[in-house]
């Protein structure tokens, strides 16, 4: 693996997952990444993905640098030939090449703006880093994906689940915020690549990417989708539609136990933050059907058997 920007930089994802599992049963620290260090850089805030990603560089002997790019970093200026006497202190073709002195993997967290869709699709901060960069790029959550969040829910699905083909339902949720499209296009990629039977469940106005759901069904019955259902993802974005708005939506989409009585009494996943009886209620998250501890403890694993094959394809390729 060269970079870590989308799931399709993953060579064999049933091996990754079976590795990230492995990694999980040790409770020491590898050498793999001795003397090497992984910095990690956040235009947005974080809890998970910073702290798991800064532990499983440390599970790896690396050294971990991370810094809040957005609130303490210089000001930064994306655009080719731009004339920076405006608020842009420092060109991403310095602060990239800079890093890769310091650091022999970089990840970036950037978040899309949600108003000019183009523009968000670009992936503007990402590219530029994996452009200017001498060294690989780790996605920590983009404009539009979130992989190893991704990664980190298959790995979740498939130590969890109790049949070879669980019914696995993503099911929109409200919110009071525009939220990115990132974490759902990234599940519903990587649901795509697994042994599942996969259905998504959202109100009109919200459906995904076609170009990312492709042939997966969109019901917009919650409660039908909703039927037989093994997991049950939850999670709230924005319009793709009518890009980054907040619809009004006349039905209750909050997940609660009611809505879990038609299910196989699913287990509950959600990337977290969640907002607790808008997006998921109580009786849901304090109940034995929720995973989302579980889950959020499997980013450690995912990120660390992505950093291990990172760090394994610059020691061949030297
Ligand atoms: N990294 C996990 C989710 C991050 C982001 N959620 C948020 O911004 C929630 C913020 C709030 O609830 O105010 C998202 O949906 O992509
Ligand atoms: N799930 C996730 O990425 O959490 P953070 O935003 O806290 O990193």
């Amino acid at each position: 693996m060269k970079n870590y920007i989308t799931l399709s930089d993953i060579e064999n994802l049933d091996d990754l997952i079976k590795e990230a599992l492995e990694l999980k049963k040790i409770d020491w620290a590898l050498d793999t990444g001795k003397g090497k260090t992984v910095g990690l850089l956040f235009f947005n805030p974080s809890l998970r993905t910073r702290l798991s990603t800064e532990k499983a560089g440390k599970l790896l002997g690396m050294e971990v640098m991370t810094m809040n790019a957005g609130k303490d970093g210089w000001a930064l200026e994306f655009e080719d030939g731009a004339v920076m006497n405006s608020d842009k202190a420092e060109h991403v073709k310095e602060a990239a090449g800079v890093l890769s002195q310091y650091c022999d993997i970089i990840g970036i967290r950037a978040f899309p703006d949600l108003i000019d869709r183009d523009k968000d699709e670009a992936e503007i901060v990402l590219n530029a880093f994996r452009k200017y960069a001498t060294v690989p790029v780790v996605n920590l959550e983009s404009a539009t994906g979130h992989p190893l969040q991704a990664l980190t829910d298959a790995i979740t699905i498939s130590e969890l689940k109790d049949k070879k083909r669980p019914k696995v339902v993503l099911s929109w949720a409200p919110h009071p915020k525009a939220l990115p499209q990132s974490v759902p296009n990234s599940f519903a990629d990587i649901m795509q690549k697994i042994d599942v039977d996969f259905v998504i469940t959202n109100p009109n106005g919200y459906d995904l990417n076609p170009a990312i759901t492709k042939d997966v069904s969109v019901i917009h019955d919650q409660e039908k989708a909703l039927k037989d259902a093994d997991f049950v993802y939850v999670k709230n974005w924005s319009s793709y539609e009518h890009y980054g708005k907040v619809l009004s939506v006349k039905k209750d989409w909050t997940l609660n136990q009611e809505k879990l009585k038609g299910t196989k009494n699913a287990k509950v996943m959600h990337c977290l933050p969640v907002r607790r009886n808008v997006v998921i209620a109580d009786d849901v998250l304090d109940s034995e059907n929720s995973v989302v501890l579980q889950q959020a403890g499997n980013r450690t694993f995912a990120a660390q058997a992505v950093l291990k094959r990172l760090l394994e394809n610059s020691d061949n390729s030297r």
